[in-house]
C-alpha cells in the first residue's frame, strides 16, 4: 500500500545532545537516498539491510548539513509498520530543523502531532488502548504512573476488554442462531444461564471501573493541600518531603489564580501539593485568611494534610481546622516531636478519627509511616501489577460505564422474563460499547481527537 511519507524531529525542540529526525511511508527510501552521504560516497541505504545503523552526512545538494547516524527499518518491522528512517544528528534545534527540511524540500510532508502512533494504530501495530497508552507513558511522572501505563501499553487493557466482549458475542451468536433455528437449538433454561454468565461480566466491569478511582491517583497524584497555623512546619515538612526526592521535582507555575503546584515523590506516589502565593505570604494564616480560605482549596482535593505543633496547646483555630477534615481525607502531621510535648497523639485521636503521624521536619523523622499511610488511604495498602488491569484514562471509564449499565438492563429482562431477542440487543450494545475502547468501529473524528493530543513527532 502506497502511504504519503510524514517526517518530524521526534525529540525536545531545545538544544540536546543528540536530535531524532523519523520520517515513516512509501517513500523514505528514495528521500533517504537523495539525502543521505556515506563516508566513501557509495553506499545507498534503499539496499541495506533492516535494522541496521549506517554512519555519513545529511547533504541538502552539494552542502553538507550534519554528520548523523541513521537507522533503517523495513516494513513491517518497524513501530508505524512501514517503512522508516531515523536521522540522529546532533540536537541543535537549528540542525534538527534543517534536517527536517531538507527531506521535505525532498519528498516529505511535515507529521501532524501523534501521526506515527495513528498510523501504528491504523496499521493494526496496536489497538487504541495501547496508542493512548503511548501518551501516558510519555507523561508518567512517578513510578506508577510509568508502569500503568507500559502495562496498558504492551496490551493488558485490550486484553481484559477482549475477553469479556469473546463472552458476550458467543451469546449473542447463541440466541441469534437459537432464533433462527428453533427446532434445532433450543432456549429452553437458557435465561438462567445467560443470567450467571451475566452477572460475572458484571462484576468484571465494576472491578475494572473501581481500579479507576487507584488509576486516576496513580497518573495524575494525589491533589493534597497542607494546612496548619502559622509555625506549625508547613514550609519545613514540604522541604522534607521534597527532599525525598531532590531530583524529580517539578514546579509547575499554576494558569489560573497564582496557585502554585509542587509534585513531590514519595516512594513512587505522587502528592501534587497545592500552595498559594497568597497563604504562604501571609504571616497569620488561620486568622487572617481564614479556615473559608484554607476550605476552598481543601474542597477540590483528594487529600489535607493538616500540620500540629505539638510544642503548643490545640485552640479554637485547631477545632475549625479539625471540623474542616472530617468530609475529608485527611493526614494529621505531629510535627516538632523532638521538644517537650504538649499535644499528643492521643489528644488528636480523641477529637478526630484520622491517622496521626507523629514527624520532625527538623530531624527528618516519620516520613516513612507517611508513605505507608498514603498506600493504605488510597491504594488500600498495595499496588500491584501483577494480575491487575487498571483503568487510567476517562474515555475507558465511560465506555466501560456504559457498557455496565446495558449489562444491567440484560439482568433486568432476565429476570422480567422478557423474550430472548431483548438480551441479544443489550449484549450487542455491550459489546459496541466496549468495542470503542480498543477502536473497533469508532469513527474517524475520535481517532483524530484522540491523536492530536500527542506531541509533534511521535
Ligand atoms: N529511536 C526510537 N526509539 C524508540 C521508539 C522509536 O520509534 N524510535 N519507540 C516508539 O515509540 C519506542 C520503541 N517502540 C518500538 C516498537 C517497535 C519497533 C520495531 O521496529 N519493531 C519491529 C522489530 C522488532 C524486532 O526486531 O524484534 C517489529 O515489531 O516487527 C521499534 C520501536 C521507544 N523508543
Ligand atoms: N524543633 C523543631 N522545630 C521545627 C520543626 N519543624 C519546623 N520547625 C521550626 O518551626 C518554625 C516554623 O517553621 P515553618 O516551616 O516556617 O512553619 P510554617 O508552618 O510554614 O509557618 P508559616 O509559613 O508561618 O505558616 C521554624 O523556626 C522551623 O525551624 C521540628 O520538627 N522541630
Ligand atoms: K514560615
Amino acid at each position: 500500500m502506497k502511504t504519503d511519507t510524514i517526517a518530524a524531529i521526534s525529540t525536545a525542540m531545545t538544544a540536546s545532545g543528540i536530535g531524532i529526525v523519523r520520517m515513516s511511508g512509501s517513500e523514505v527510501f528514495t528521500i533517504i537516498d537523495r539525502v543521505y552521504q556515506s563516508k566513501g560516497k557509495k553506499k545507498k541505504l534503499s539496499q541495506v539491510p533492516t535494522h541496521t545503523i549506517h554512519y555519513g552526512y545529511i547533504m541538502d545538494g552539494d552542502e553538507m548539513i550534519d554528520e548523523v547516524l541513521v537507522m533503517v527499518m523495513r516494513a513491517p518491522r518497524s513501530f508505524t509498520s512501514e517503512d522508516t528512517i531515523e536521522i540522529n544528528c546532533h540536537g541543535g534545534v537549528y540542525a534538527m530543523k534543517r534536517i527536517l527540511e531538507t527531506v521535505i524540500k525532498n519528498g516529505a510532508r511535515p507529521a501532524e502531532p501523534g501521526e506515527f502512533t495513528k498510523r501504528a494504530f491504523l496499521n493494526g501495530r496496536m489497538d487504541l488502548s495501547q496508542a493512548e497508552a503511548v501518551i501516558d507513558v510519555i507523561n508518567a511522572k512517578n513510578e506508577y504512573a510509568l508502569k500503568s501505563s507500559v502495562s496498558q501499553l504492551r496490551g493488558s487493557v485490550m486484553q481484559a476488554i477482549k475477553e469479556i466482549r469473546e463472552q458476550i458475542i458467543y451469546h449473542i451468536a447463541f440466541i441469534e442462531s437459537a432464533l433462527d433455528d428453533p427446532e434445532h437449538i433450543s432456549l429452553e433454561g437458557y435465561g438462567g444461564e445467560l443470567q450467571q454468565v451475566n452477572n460475572k461480566l458484571i462484576g468484571k466491569l465494576e472491578k475494572l471501573i473501581a481500579s479507576s478511582e487507584d488509576g486516576k491517583m496513580m497518573k495524575e497524584g494525589i491533589r493534597t493541600v497542607i494546612v496548619g497555623k502559622p509555625n506549625a512546619g508547613k514550609s519545613s515538612l514540604l522541604n522534607v518531603l521534597v527532599g525525598e526526592d531532590r531530583a524529580i521535582v517539578t514546579d509547575i507555575a499554576g494558569t489560573t489564580r497564582d496557585i502554585l503546584e509542587e509534585t513531590i515523590q514519595i516512594h513512587g506516589i505522587s502528592l501534587n501539593i497545592i500552595d498559594t502565593a497568597g497563604i504562604r505570604s501571609t504571616e497569620d494564616v488561620v486568622e487572617k485568611i481564614g479556615v473559608s480560605r484554607a476550605k476552598d482549596y481543601a474542597k477540590d482535593a483528594d487529600l489535607i494534610i493538616y500540620v500540629v505543633d505539638s510544642s503548643t496547646e490545640l485552640d479554637e483555630n485547631d477545632s475549625e481546622i479539625i471540623e474542616m477534615l472530617r468530609s475529608k481525607k485527611a493526614i494529621i502531621l505531629l510535627n516538632k516531636t523532638d521538644l517537650q510535648m504538649i499535644t499528643s497523639e492521643e489528644m488528636l485521636k480523641e477529637r478526630i478519627d484520622k491517622p496521626v503521624i507523629p514527624v520532625s521536619a527538623k530531624e527528618n523523622k516519620g516520613i516513612d509511616l507517611l508513605e505507608l499511610t498514603l498506600k493504605e488511604m488510597f491504594f488500600h495498602g498495595e499496588i500491584s501489577f501483577n494480575d491487575e488491569v487498571y483503568i487510567t484514562n476517562i474515555r475507558h471509564k465511560t465506555a466501560l460505564a456504559d457498557a455496565l449499565s446495558s449489562l444491567r438492563q440484560v439482568r433486568e429482562s432476565i429476570e422480567m422474563g422478557m423474550p430472548e431477542d431483548f438480551y441479544s440487543i443489550d449484549l450487542m450494545s455491550a459489546y459496541e460499547e466496549l468495542g470503542g475502547i480498543i477502536g473497533e468501529s469508532v469513527g474517524e473524528d475520535l481517532v483524530n481527537e484522540i491523536f492530536s493530543k500527542f506531541c509533534m513527532g511521535k
